[in-house]
């Protein structure tokens, strides 16, 4: 079964490819980080799933259903954070993360106890009556993850979740990203920490010049170096035009 998926996605920006012809799925349980250098394409593959981005060909489903057209049920099992956080800034750390907890169809009380419990899985305490707008860029990025996580997602999708946060919160929010996906959640995460996505990803896309261009095991100790192979491999390709779509092999 796939809880997220791809098929075929292609879409272009003012005549630039951004995403040809991407074919990814995650199924319950499992974390597929999608990584790539700077404008391969990662948050565009986000964003079409997100509901944030029709793409001009292919499909996007989240547990089944078109992002951009989610029954309330299935949204309240569904949980993202790409391009900014969806949080409010006049709103204190505590209230937002009620709030998330009660969009997700939490009733009151529960909203109230999943509010502090992820307060403290965040490491947010010393802030959790501070307005969010009041937050450092790591603290802010702490509380969209909470606020998209809190209510347990069956699908979750971050965007460079670790990009702002010092050494304790990229630890935490690898152990909550790997917890979910133990409890069944699928989690599909964008990345440029190699040394991150080897600890938490069970599977590996290498996203390249807008293309799928291979994947890769996240175990062993030369992940960067197989991934400048498989880019260096695909511009060689490229330039001598015997690109071919990705066979899906693993390197
Ligand atoms: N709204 C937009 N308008 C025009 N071009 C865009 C837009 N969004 C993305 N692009 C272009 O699409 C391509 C892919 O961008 P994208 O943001 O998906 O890359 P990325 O892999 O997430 O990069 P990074 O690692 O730098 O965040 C880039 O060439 C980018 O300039």
């Amino acid at each position: 079964m796939t809880a997220l998926l791809l098929d075929d996605v292609s879409h272009a920006f003012g005549g630039r490819a951004a995403l040809d012809h991407l074919t990814l799925s995650v199924a319950p349980g499992r974390v597929t980080a999608l990584i790539g250098l700077n404008g391969a394409g990662k948050t565009t593959a986000l964003r079409a799933l997100a509901g944030r981005l029709q793409p001009a060909r292919g499909t996007a489903r989240v547990l089944g259903h078109d992002p951009a057209d989610l029954p309330s049920s299935v949204a309240m099992r569904f949980g993202h954070v790409v391009d900014t956080p969806l949080v409010y800034p006049e709103l204190t750390v505590t209230e937002n993360l009620r709030c998330a907890a009660r969009l997700h169809g939490l009733p009151t009380r529960a909203a109230a106890r999943t509010a502090s419990a992820a307060v403290a899985q965040l490491g947010l305490e010393p802030w959790r009556l501070a307005r969010a707008g009041t937050l450092s860029m790591g603290n802010r990025q702490r509380l969209g993850i909470a606020c998209a996580t809190s209510h347990r997602p069956t699908a979750l999708i971050l965007d460079e979740p670790t990009s702002a946060l010092d050494p304790q919160g990229v630890v935490l929010v690898r152990g909550l990203v790997r917890r979910l996906a133990d409890d069944g959640a699928a989690v599909l995460v964008s990345s440029h920490h190699l040394d991150e996505v080897a600890r938490v990803a069970d599977e590996v896309v290498v996203l390249h010049a807008s293309r799928d261009v291979g994947r890769l095991d996240p175990g062993g100790t030369d992940l960067e170096q197989r991934f400048f192979a498989m880019v260096l491999d695909a511009d060689t390709r490229t330039a001598a035009g015997t690109h071919t779509e990705a066979s899906g092999g693993r390197v």
